[in-house]
């Protein structure tokens, strides 16, 4: 009895982990037993299809009717709408026929070999597969082709390699350079944007020699596609590691079995001398490591054991294995690298000073950019997500044969809408209070966050999410992605990528990134009852779960995924149409490799993020040393500027924050280029007033501190040297105190709001006026200090103007009304006529008689005189 009580708490507990309410999790607990699949399919698929007795879903069936009809009652309903009640409706009965429809998927792959086909039943099988299908180990042996000699046309017999092998018509030019540099035996560092083709770098060094080529490759899920990809090409392959159910590939692997072997880094590291003898025996043309940004600790997905890899060089050298001619090349490929991550990676794997840097352009000229101003909660959700449920939920509704335009609504592609701002106005204040006041929430846990859980980098078990990739067909060649990559402002292309600005997107999958387990779950279920066939996704779901969810998603059968980090890495589907961010990301290298999973196939996509642009953001929980926090910081406060930010093209300043040069002027497409930017402001008289608030504190510091020095010839006396003294001046200037000192000063700033300020710190920063004065990095600036070009602005009292573009807190508080944070502020504006007419009429307008009403009411039980008037209504009834 104790113990069944102890098991059901611990479902409950990975059901609530897994993102499930707790509601939900007691309840299905209660009903189906101590049995996590039990629970998670009968949330999920409700009491008709949880595997029950006859019995107990008679039991259960009123316990089932409330919980759906709870859920129900939390979401609002439009009359009419496709009803979809949970997220597994669209699977039909697929989860229940595993073992035909991974026969199908196998029969699929076979069929799409084209040259002696290796897929072997464990080596790409995940166990749990395995244990379903039962399928036999069956090894078909590999004839080990033989080395081929490379002359000077080994272009020719590469294409030709090419064209049979993969059915791509040529190389692209990256992937020449690439391959080059292996053949004249140097390092190479490969630089290409997302979806460019980069795994084919180190693919064809396997095809043509005798080799084995060594990938390491940071999730069992990419290794795992890569593999079932290649066997569908003919290519024999495994993966090692922790998802690897049979023992025996290992063994086969190191004797020279496959021609590539895919490892993480972790196993990489216990396989080193079995990896030498390989080199002595079938020889290792290239040791690749894939995303190779995780190398560095600047990166934003940083895993300690890459760091490690520099093992590699040390143990595959000509001075360690004499027999070699040359040290074994290093290929490392990455998407997303700053230049500071780049020297990183070349430093820490030990590559070659003349290591060959292949850098292609991190641009990708057919995704379409666009930020947009959102509470990101349940209350937005019907307003963010509408364009959604036009192009899928009403989609089925009038027929799939009928193309529906699905163009953004005008309205909500704005960044800063304003009645996106007014109904949320209280609890924005109320936030940005808090996010001003507890600097503990940026150097600990955000206790929001704790509560959902999220999914962080933990290591390779985590994403231990076996999946497949089942295109059936060879990608349009005439749509190659290149094209889309080498375009240049010809005004014919110009002309053309105007058309685009408004141009419909074809019809294709979505995939929301949201930053918490519970949101995957929440927003699938919402998408689902308006008949999208939506899929939750997050590294604690059932495995079978997920892989179901990965495996109908490449299959078309899912239209929406909602996924945390873990669907980012490895996700190569072509025809992906719609990258929507439902939250700030932790990083632009985050953002942008989740946006490469858009438009692989060279045609147009957006790729959309949906930010509280008012609320400060915060860093999601994970250990980080004192440095590393740092970092994230900065990471953060640069996704952060990148929301902010209402003038320049979203692409040029994504590929410039990645240290490339934008060539051409802007792209077009994006909501910036689109709208163009906002009017200019003159802020002169604010920023006049910001910086000599700020310099008058640091005067009256210095003078409490007894220490004039350098300010004290320039103290202009209006605030005498002995009340100087007598007052305790704190170093540091708090940005709010700041903005209440400048109101102090000047009532006709009282209706400006903090936002605007933080958001005039921000450009001033940026100008180089200020800096921040806490050691603690911060994601804005938190207590503003003067830099020498401050100082110079403060004292040259020029008269000119300073024009700049509001940035989109600016504007956002340029809408909203102005919050008076502490009572004295708000006395204080009464005396000004204007303010108090502003201030009056506010108050009008803000009654909500509904909710007056209700608040009324509870408001009058505390009352003697409403329990009185209760007691009397009472009476005369
Ligand atoms: N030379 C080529 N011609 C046409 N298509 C190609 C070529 N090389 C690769 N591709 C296609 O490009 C797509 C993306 O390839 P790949 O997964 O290697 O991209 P990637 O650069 O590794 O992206 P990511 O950084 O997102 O991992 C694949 O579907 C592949 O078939
Ligand atoms: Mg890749």
């Amino acid at each position: 009895m104790n113990g069944e009580a102890v098991d059901g708490d611990a479902v409950v507990a990975k059901l609530v982990e897994m993102g499930f309410e707790y509601s939900s999790a007691v309840e299905a607990v209660k009903v189906v037993g101590a049995s996590i699949d039990d629970a998670v399919d009968y949330i999920l698929n409700g009491p008709s299809r949880t595997n029950l007795g006859a019995s107990t879903s008679s039991n259960c069936s009123k316990v089932c009717v409330k919980a759906s009809g709870k859920r129900a009652s939390s979401l609002s309903q439009p009359s009419g709408k496709m009803q979809q009640s949970n997220i597994l409706d669209h699977f039909g009965t697929k989860m229940q026929t595993k073992r035909s429809k991974f026969n199908v998927a196998k029969d699929a792959l076979n069929a799409g070999s084209k040259v002696s086909p290796v897929m072997e039943g464990n080596g790409n099988v995940h166990p749990d597969m395995h244990r379903d299908t039962k399928i036999k180990s069956e090894i078909i042996a590999v004839d080990c082709p033989v080395e081929l000699r490379l002359g000077a046309d080994w272009e020719q017999q590469v294409s030709s390699l090419l064209r049979k092998q993969f059915g791509h018509a040529s190389l692209k030019s990256f992937q020449r350079e690439a391959l080059a540099a292996w053949l004249s035996n140097q390092d190479c560092l490969v630089l290409a944007a997302t979806g460019s083709g980069k795994s084919l770098c180190f693919q064809i060094p396997a095809l043509l020699t005798g080799k084995v080529v060594v990938v390491i490759s940071p999730l069992i899920s990419l290794m795992h596609d890569q593999c079932l990809k290649l066997a569908k090409h003919g290519v024999s392959a495994c993966f090692l590691g922790s998802g690897q159910p049979d023992n025996s590939v290992e063994k086969k692997a190191m004797e020279g079995k496959y021609g590539l072997i895919y490892v993480c880094p972790e196993t990489v590291l216990r396989l080193i001398k079995p990896l030498q003898s390989l080199a002595a025996g079938r020889g290792i043309a290239l040791f690749a490591i894939d995303e190779v940004h995780c190398v560095s600790k600047w990166g934003h997905d940083f895993r300690p054991d890459y760091r490690k890899l520099s093992v590699l060089r040390e143990n595959f050298s000509t001075s360690k294995m004499k027999f070699l001619k040359f040290d074994i090349p290093l290929m490392a490929l990455t998407a997303t690298a700053t230049n500071r991550v780049r020297e990183d990676v070349i430093r820490c794997l030990c590559m070659s000073k003349e290591t060959k840097i292949v850098l292609t352009s991190f641009y990708r000229s057919n995704l379409r950019f666009s930020v947009k101003h959102s509470r990101t909660s349940s209350r937005t959700y019907k307003k963010d997500f509408h364009v959604l449920i036009k192009t899928y939920g009403l989609r089925r509704k009038i027929g799939d044969n009928q193309h529906l335009d699905c163009a953004e609504d005008s309205d909500n592609t704005s960044v800063c809408s304003e009645d996106d701002y007014c109904d949320r106005y209280e609890d924005d204040e109320a936030n940005l209070v808090k996010n001003d006041n507890t600097s503990s929430r940026e150097t600990g846990l955000s206790v929001e966050f704790l509560e959902d859980e999220t999914d962080t980098f933990q290591g390779v078990d985590d994403w231990d999410v076996p999946c497949g990739e089942f295109h059936g067909e060879s990608p349009d060649l005439s749509q190659e992605v290149c094209s889309s990559f080498e375009m240049s402002d010809s005004p014919m292309e110009l002309e053309e990528r105007l058309k685009l600005q408004q141009k419909p997107l074809d019809h294709g999958p979505t995939i929301i990134y949201v930053p918490t387990r519970k949101e995957t779950v929440t927003i699938a279920k919402f998408l689902c009852d308006f008949g999208i066939k939506a899929a939750a996704y997050n590294a604690k779901l059932s495995k079978s779960y997920l892989r179901q969810v990965h495996k109908e998603f490449h299959e078309d059968n899912v239209e929406v995924v909602v996924a945390t980090m873990a669907f980012g890495m490895g996700i190569d589907k072509l025809n992906v149409r719609r990258i929507i961010h439902y939250g700030l990301p932790q990083s632009l290298e985050a953002y942008y490799q989740e946006a490469g999973r858009a438009g692989r196939d060279g045609k147009l996509a957006d790729c959309i993020l949906f930010a509280n642009l008012a609320r400060t953001p915060t860093l999601l929980p994970s250990k980080r040393s004192e440095n590393q926090l740092k970092l994230a910081y900065t990471m953060l406060s640069d996704c952060h500027r990148y929301g902010m930010n209402t003038a320049n093209c979203r692409a040029r300043s994504l590929v410039e924050y990645f240290g490339e040069h934008f060539s051409r002027e802007k792209c077009y497409l994006c909501d910036v280029c689109i709208k163009g930017p906002p009017e200019m402001l003159d802020v002169r008289e604010e920023a006049d007033i910001f910086m000599q608030v700020l310099a008058a504190h640091k005067k009256q510091y210095a003078l409490s501190r007894g220490n004039s020095g350098y300010i004290a010839d320039s103290y202009d006396d209006d605030i005498t040297r002995r009340d100087v003294k007598q007052r305790q001046y704190v170093e540091k200037l708090y940005l709010k105190l700041l903005v209440s000192k400048i109101r102090e000063q000047s009532p006709k700033y009282m209706a400006i709001d903090m936002l605007w300020w933080q958001g005039l710190a921000r450009v001033m920063e940026s100008k180089g006026y200020i800096k921040e004065g806490d050691e603690k990095a911060h994601v804005q600036i938190k207590y503003p200090e003067l830099t020498e070009r401050g100082w110079d602005f403060v004292q040259s009292q020029r008269e000119e103007s300073l024009y700049i573009f509001p940035e989109a807190d600016m504007l956002l508080a340029g809408r909203k009304r102005r919050s008076f944070s502490t009572f004295s502020e708000w006395g204080k504006g009464w005396a000004d006529p204007e303010i108090r007419r502003q201030r009056l009429g506010r108050r009008r307008s803000n009654r909500k008689p509904r909710e007056r009403k209700s608040k009324g009411f509870k408001a009058s039980q505390k009352t003697v005189r409403g329990r009185l008037s209760k007691l009397l209504k009472l009476k005369s009834k």
